[in-house]
């Protein structure tokens, strides 16, 4: 029941709902991960090397199928399922491979022997406005070719091409890590600006912090797959008067979760597990 002059509290951009999620063969990884976030949020996802980050990323990405249609849900719609999301632009992943999606025809290599002007025009339906500002901000030669440029050039270009919908479902794999550093600043400060101006939500998996403290409105630390620690980052950045950096904070619990790995017996690491492993956890990819 809706009281008389309470605004309704909005639907959530990204609600995960006791996520299970198994590798093929393998014991169950993410088990009852549950996590929701407004529009506007932006999220930093850490973790140690193998916590489970892009094992995530792709299942909110709707590159894995998980459960029922509820259980990853973008905007109120089955991740998995609406394939729609990802064709109309509202939801985008940008992770590591160096491919360009094209809808049903699958990915085409960002390695050929083309322009950056052909690989960037060649995505149709975009406001020229916006792909001339993305093309300003991340500081593209339109006359690069994709087989001789360097790796930074090339991720411009891929990230360039990852935002030229106006997504309203931000999903980002370390992108940044090739970028110089007023390229990746640069960049970070037009996300800030696309989630206040159009109320955008982004998750941003990495592990370089640097810049990062006023960038970040929530954290989620992530251990083996399991969302150990989901906080509004204002609360851990600031001590009373002192603001603290996000590596002082981050750092220590990597640490402490290395001890206790070190100190498990090896008889409770994770084994693999047998072929015939319940169904539930299953996964079908994309
Ligand atoms: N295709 C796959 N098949 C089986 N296991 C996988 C597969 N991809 C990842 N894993 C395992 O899942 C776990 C999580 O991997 P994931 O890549 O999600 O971690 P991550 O947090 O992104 O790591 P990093 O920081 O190193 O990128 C790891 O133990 C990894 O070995």
């Amino acid at each position: 029941m809706e009281h008389e002059g309470v605004a309704p509290s909005p639907a959530p951009a990204l609600s995960v709902r006791a996520l299970q999620f198994s590798y093929p063969g393998q014991a169950p990884f993410v088990a009852d991960l549950s996590l929701a976030l407004l529009p506007g949020t932006r999220c930093l996802l850490v973790g140690a090397n193998g916590a489970g980050k892009t094992t995530l990323l792709r299942i909110f990405a709707g590159k894995h199928l998980v459960g029922g249609k509820d259980v990853v849900q973008v905007l109120g719609r089955s991740a998995f399922h609406d394939t729609a999301l990802t064709c109309d632009g509202d939801l985008a992943y940008l992770g590591e491979s160096w491919n360009r999606p094209i809808g049903s025809a699958g990915d085409v290599p960002l390695q050929g022997d083309f322009t950056a002007e052909h690989m960037i025009f060649g995505v149709e339906g975009i406001d020229s406005d916006r792909r001339q500002r993305l093309i300003d901000l991340l500081d593209i030669n339109l006359q690069w070719k994709m087989h001789k440029v360097s790796d930074g050039q090339r991720r411009r270009v891929q990230i360039c091409m990852g935002l030229l919908r106006p997504y309203k479902v931000l999903l980002l794999d370390e992108i940044t890590v090739d970028l110089d550093v007023v390229g990746r600043m640069d960049l970070l400060s037009f996300f800030i600006e696309e989630c206040t101006e159009r109320g955008c939500t982004i998750v941003y998996a990495t592990h370089i912090f640097d810049g990062l403290e006023a960038w970040a409105t929530h954290l989620a630390y992530v251990v083996d797959g399991k969302l150990e620690r989901f906080t509004m980052a204002s609360d851990l950045l600031s001590t009373g008067d002192s603001v603290t950096s996000l590596l002082n904070i981050i750092e220590p619990w990597l640490r402490d979760e290395r001890k206790v790995r070190e100190s498990r017996p090896k008889s409770s690491l994770p084994v693999q597990a047998s072929p015939w492993a319940s169904s539930r956890h299953m996964a079908y990819y994309r």
